[in-house]
């Protein structure tokens, strides 16, 4: 299988000058296509930083990273814009448009890609929404529907234009357990359809099961996963260190 994703001595910092803060150091890692990766670890110790580097959401400064075969350091805007086009995303705050109904929330996402023009927007985001358990709410606005619910439209947009990548930070964070858990196994059900590779940076040892691997961040390195902490243990043999 291709790695969609290789980090080879990425650093970060903040700030500048005397301020400056180094907030990754020397992260190395390799990302296969189909796989679904979390992030873990104390707070502040760079997940999110991290998370939005992979996601070409912010530009490398350091080492090398390649994404979907793209060199991100150095990367124009413009090459960063495009790929982000293969990428969906899904926040903590759904992000959802309070004035749009689901159907057309997903719709709107799929309006900015070319591939789709030509396509029937509404039939393929009703789909996506069917596939997501929502095909009686396709008509609802945010306000109308619950913390899950919301979320569930949240990843029918990131997958409605099938990304090869979905970086997801935190989805689970507003949800009470059993809506949090239907997030994520409807989240895995679709891109292992899909071949999607997904990212997830959580807090939530409730959904560690999900991955096929788990990345365990402390001070800004990728650290051996602590098995005496609470609640975690590997759910599988690979763990980056
Ligand atoms: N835009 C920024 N400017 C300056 N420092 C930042 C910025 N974003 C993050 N940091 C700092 O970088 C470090 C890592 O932050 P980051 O948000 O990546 O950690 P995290 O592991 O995602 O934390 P949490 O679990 O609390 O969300 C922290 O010390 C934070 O204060």
């Amino acid at each position: 299988m291709s790695n969609v994703i290789i980090a080879h001595q990425l650093n970060h910092a903040f700030g500048e000058g005397q301020l400056q803060k180094q907030v990754l150091f020397d992260i190395n890692l390799e990302i296969e296509a189909g796989e679904i990766v979390i992030l873990t670890g104390p707070s502040g110790s760079g997940k999110t930083t991290l998370l939005t580097l992979l996601g070409g959401l912010r530009a490398a400064q350091s080492g090398s990273l390649k994404i979907l075969d793209q060199e991100m350091l150095g990367a124009s805007k413009q090459q960063l814009s495009q790929l982000r086009c293969h990428i969906g995303y899904i926040f903590q705050a759904h992000n959802l448009m309070s004035f749009l109904t689901a159907q057309q929330n997903v719709r709107m996402s799929l309006e900015l890609h070319d591939a789709f023009l030509e396509q029937d927007l509404d039939a393929i985001a009703a789909n996506i929404l069917s596939a997501v358990g929502l095909e009686e709410r396709i008509h609802y606005y945010p306000d109308e529907l619950s913390g899950g619910q919301r979320q569930r439209v949240a990843i029918a947009r990131a997958l409605a234009s099938h990304p090869k990548i979905i970086l997801a930070d935190e989805p689970t964070a507003a949800l009470d357990k059993k809506s949090g858990r239907d997030v994520v196994e409807i989240m895995q059900k679709l891109a292992r359809e899909q071949g999607c590779t997904i990212l997830l940076v959580t807090h939530d040892n409730r959904i560690l099961d999900i991955a096929d691997r788990i990345i365990y961040m402390e001070d800004g390195r990728l650290a051996p996963l602590p098995q005496t902490e609470e609640g975690i243990s590997n759910p599988s043999p690979s763990i980056a260190a």
